[in-house]
């Protein structure tokens, strides 16, 4: 399953005791580039672009759905399971009824291939925990819980607070409350193919020593207290352009090196810092691609993604 990056440009932080209340309200955009998460026969294993990791959104999501598991009907799933005779999945339940508790035990592989790198403000822990969280409510038919559980796993690790919200609706989406159940609005943004979002990763930068963070949490929300407002009644990509750059400047969380290249692309339709990534994004027409792509190093030029499940 494809889950799209996703660039947040603003936020504010909610904390609740319920994982699933803790969560942003912002806003941000998904890209046409992201994570593809297959579920193989294996021995245990979760690879990151071919590397074997220990990716905590990927197993807290696992834990989320054997948890539910564990406290369902498993005899009725089982035989529907059976029923579709299909060997991974026959197996796969094997597993899961016998070892509840252990991750270990399990016989398979779960498998991302990301366009991104982990940590640059892209949304890929979040894309990895919605996409594997799609791929096992498929096989055990838990539809209606893809979204907590990947939500919750990424609040758990400290990794994201929106992304999986705004990556189950996609494209132009305003977060207008924290976490679940799910209030977003979803902006239509006409002749969309006509924009083009150029993306320079500069580094890595942790979102989880920012988001539990005090001062930071301080900072970030006395600067984005009325941005929310402010994009609502104009919800424009130029406007939240704009915006995201008054935040990013503001709270402190963009260093010389992004103001100074944000300055340089300020003829195109807005640039800013993606969050939390040491990673500059700007929007532009075709018209001004070029001249984008001479003042980056290594810029990837992505569409907005605009498909979802937005109702
Ligand atoms: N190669 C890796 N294997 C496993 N975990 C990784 C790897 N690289 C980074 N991580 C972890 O992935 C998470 C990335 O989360 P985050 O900073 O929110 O990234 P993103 O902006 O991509 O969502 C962090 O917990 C980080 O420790
Ligand atoms: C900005 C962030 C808190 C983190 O985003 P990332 O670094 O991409 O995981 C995001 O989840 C949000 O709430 O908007």
């Amino acid at each position: 399953m494809f889950i799209p990056a996703h660039i947040t440009g603003f936020f504010k932080i909610y904390k609740d005791k319920d994982l699933l209340k803790t969560g942003s309200t912002g806003a941000g955009i998904t890209l046409n580039k992201g994570v593809s998460t297959n579920i193989v026969e294996g021995n245990e294993e979760i690879y990151f672009n071919g590397d074997k990791t220990q990716l905590c959104p990927t197993i807290e999501v696992i834990k989320n759905c054997m948890n539910y598991l564990n406290h369902t009907n498993l005899n009725t799933q089982k035989s529907n399971r059976l029923n579709k005779n299909n060997k991974i999945k026959y197996k796969l339940s094997n597993k899961l009824d016998n070892n509840f508790n252990n991750l270990n035990e399990f016989n398979y592989n779960i498998i991302h291939k990301s366009d991104f790198p982990l940590g640059c403000g892209l949304g890929t822990s979040g894309a990895c925990a919605l996409g594997v969280s799609y791929e096992l409510c498929k096989i055990y038919n838990a539809e209606s819980k893809i979204l907590e559980f990947a939500h919750g796993a990424e609040v758990k690790c400290g990794t994201g607070l929106g992304d999986v919200v705004a990556q189950y609706t996609g494209g132009f989406v305003i977060r207008k409350k924290p976490g679940l159940p799910l209030n977003v609005e979803k902006i239509n943004i006409k002749n969309i193919n006509n924009y083009n979002v150029v993306v320079e990763i500069l580094g890595k930068k942790e979102t989880n020593k920012i988001i539990n963070n005090a001062d930071w949490i301080n900072k970030i929300n006395n600067v984005s207290d009325n941005l929310l407002q402010k994009l609502l009644k104009n919800p424009t990509l130029k406007n939240f352009m704009s915006l995201s750059y008054t935040f990013a400047k503001d709270t402190g969380l963009a260093t010389d090196k992004i103001i100074s290249l944000c300055d340089d692309l300020s003829f195109t339709i807005g640039s800013s810092q993606a969050m939390l990534g040491n990673t500059v994004f700007c929007i532009c027409e075709d018209k001004d691609l070029n001249d984008v792509l001479s003042i980056l190093n290594n810029p990837i030029v992505c569409k907005i993604y605009n498909e979802g499940n937005y109702e």
